[in-house]
């Protein structure tokens, strides 16, 4: 603050001075030359110090904010219930957090950081103050020129939101359609679908070359009719200032000083307009990034138990103003939360040792609501013991594994663990109880290592378990083939690996992990028989002594199941061993015969 004071006052010194100056020239002065000349030559060197004062505390001021921010903004989208995640395209989450929030931090640091927007202001409202208390006859000239400005302003604040608006938005579209483009290249390639992606991106950036060149004209419009109001003022100054100077009412000094701050406020009301114009872009990015965040409502459990884990302090809503408002009702969820939970070691215990049963449960997805999925399932999944679930396509097994992950909570009806209602439980201590190995497993684009200490918590796991977690998936040996042995980098989502390596180091990941409750959903309906068979034998292993459940379309993998459970329209309709189900000639048979006779 004191340097931002220092920094105006000696701008807004320096026309008094030159102002004297001239008078000194032309001979009319009263003050000796060398001590002005020494005055200006002290303010040419506060000046710059000052502003680099000023500059550097803003600068990390700002800096550190906007990390907090973005961390904040990260983990409140984190903490979104899944929905949110089906509702936003990852090209626009990724665009709030980077290009929004980075033209939120340019305009901050331009305008307040480099004190073009503040200093403006304050230079403005001094250079009046000035003006009028040198001359009061010429000042209503000036009064004249702000009014046109503030009305310039006006207008241009209300007709450059929509386009800084849809600016942003087609920036968020070509992000989203690389990310898309290249995350699915496999797919693209397979489709030969290079040109229709080619197409497509040339169509958003055409649009975002429109916008940007909408805003643009919109831009130089407002500045140039900003400099036209500037120059017939100051014409207006001249002619009105040099016939008072004329006539003996005003002295050559004050008249020279006056048009001095007369270009300080030209310059000044300038640089206010444009951070306007900049600060209105910004809205526009951080109204995007609220309408993102408060579309879908946060899971409480999963906030409460990530609270709980990065041990925060309460989310502070001062700290990051209009883009967190929903941090009070956060606060007021996470309380509510905490008063209902158990504590993580009784749960432990019980995962281990008792059933978990789905009870009368009813569900459908909050994006389609009107739509039962599951309409009054129950099924008991038997403590330590092997669940099939098969059934048709479109049945809802996928979606019994979603609400058994607790990512989603069912509508109606109750999920169980030794008839405690899982939802007492914080959703992070429930996610270490459960481990999910799917068709298509998700690794991280960091080592192989790393990828299979991503089954533990903790952030320091000893390289000897991930080697044994490792040999126990039937991965140790091609993973010590690699170049690098467990520190070659995997590639992204994988894809430096084969499907059945994958899945053995996803299947690694889960033996390191040691849940209680293990669910494969199609695990190893993507794998030609060599790799199937090594990856069996890794899920034999895993599955031991684990309550599982397996979803399978083949029939013949889940034979041996302790229990087969058939699950068509949305509920259990059949239950039984293989051999039971064989003999009731059910559904379940049907399906057999239809899967043999497709063998055959
Ligand atoms: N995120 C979602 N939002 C809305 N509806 C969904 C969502 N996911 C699935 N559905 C719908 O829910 C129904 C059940 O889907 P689910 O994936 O559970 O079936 P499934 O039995 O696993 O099928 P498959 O064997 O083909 O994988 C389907 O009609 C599907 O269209």
């Amino acid at each position: 603050m004191a340097s931002l004071v220092g920094c105006t006052s000696c701008t807004l010194a320096m026309p008094i001075f030159s102002g004297k100056f001239f008078e000194i020239l032309i001979g009319r002065g009263t003050e000796p030359l060398w001590t002005l000349l020494s005055k200006i030559a002290v303010l040419y060197i506060l000046e710059p110090i000052f502003t680099v004062i000023y500059v550097i505390n803003m600068t990390t001021i700002w800096e550190k904010v906007m990390t907090s921010l973005r961390g904040q903004i990260f983990r409140r989208m984190l903490i979104q219930k899944v929905e949110f995640f089906d509702t936003f395209k990852v090209g626009e989450l990724t665009g709030l957090l980077t290009s929004d929030l980075g033209s939120l931090k340019d305009v901050v640091s331009e305008n307040i950081s480099r004190d073009r927007g503040l200093r403006a202001l304050s230079e403005v409202v001094g250079t009046i103050c000035i003006l009028f208390s040198l001359s009061t006859q010429l000042a209503p000239v000036l009064g004249l020129l702000m009014l046109s400005v503030s009305v310039l302003v006006a207008i241009f604040k209300r007709s450059t939101v929509p386009v800084f608006k849809s600016h942003g938005m087609a920036l968020a579209s070509i992000a989203d359609c690389a990310t898309e483009t290249f995350g699915a290249i496999r797919t693209v390639r397979s489709f030969a679908g290079e040109k229709r992606q080619v197409s497509m991106f040339e169509k958003l950036v055409a649009a975002y070359q429109n916008s940007g060149i909408k805003l643009g004209i919109l831009k130089s419009a407002n500045e140039s009719l900003t400099r036209v109001v500037v120059y017939i003022s100051l014409l207006a100054l001249y002619c009105l200032g040099g016939s008072k100077v004329k006539s003996g009412e005003l002295a050559v000094g004050i008249m020279t000083s006056f048009i001095g701050y007369t270009f300080t406020l030209t310059f000044a009301v300038q640089g206010g307009v444009n951070t306007l114009g900049d600060i209105r872009g910004t809205l526009a990015a951080v109204e995007r990034i609220n309408s993102a965040l408060s579309a879908i409502d946060i899971d409480e459990s999963l906030a409460y138990g990530l609270d709980k884990e990065l041990q925060t302090k309460e989310i502070q809503d001062d700290n990051i103003g209009p883009v967190y408002k929903n941090g009070e009702q956060h606060q007021a969820l996470n309380r509510r939360y905490m008063s209902a939970l158990r504590s993580a070691n009784d749960w432990c215990s019980l995962a281990w040792s008792g059933d978990i049963c789905l009870e009368d449960v009813h569900f459908s997805y909050p994006l389609r609501s009107d739509v039962g999925v599951l309409n009054g399932l129950s099924l008991t999944l038997k403590c330590g013991k092997i669940t099939a679930l098969v059934g048709p396509s479109g049945a809802g097994k996928s979606t019994i594994v979603q609400l058994l992950a607790r990512f989603y909570e069912p509508t109606k009806g109750r999920i169980t663990v030794a008839g405690e209602d899982v939802r007492t439980f914080d959703k992070r201590e429930w996610a270490r109880f459960v481990s999910l190995v799917n068709q298509e497993p998700v690794l991280f684009s960091v080592s192989v290592g790393e990828n299979i200490a991503y089954g533990l918590p903790d952030e320091n796991v000893s390289k000897e378990d991930i080697i044994k977690a490792a040999k126990a998936a039937n991965a140790h040996e091609f993973i010590i083939s690699l170049p690098q042995g467990y520190d070659t980098l995997v590639g992204e989502r994988g894809s430096l690996l084969s499907g059945g390596q994958r899945q053995r180091i996803a299947i690694a990941r889960a033996i390191l992990k040691n849940a209680p409750i293990l669910i494969l959903d199609e695990a190893t309906s993507a794998l030609d028989a060599v790799s199937e068979r090594l990856v069996q034998e890794a899920l034999d292993h895993l599955m031991k002594n684990r309550t599982s459940l397996v979803i399978a379309h083949r029939l013949s993998t889940v034979q041996n199941a302790h229990q087969i459970a058939l699950c068509s329209e949305g509920k259990i309709a059949e239950l039984g061993t293989h051999s039971e189900l064989l003999t009731g000639k059910g559904q379940y048979a049907s399906l057999v015969d239809t899967q043999r006779l497709a063998f055959e």
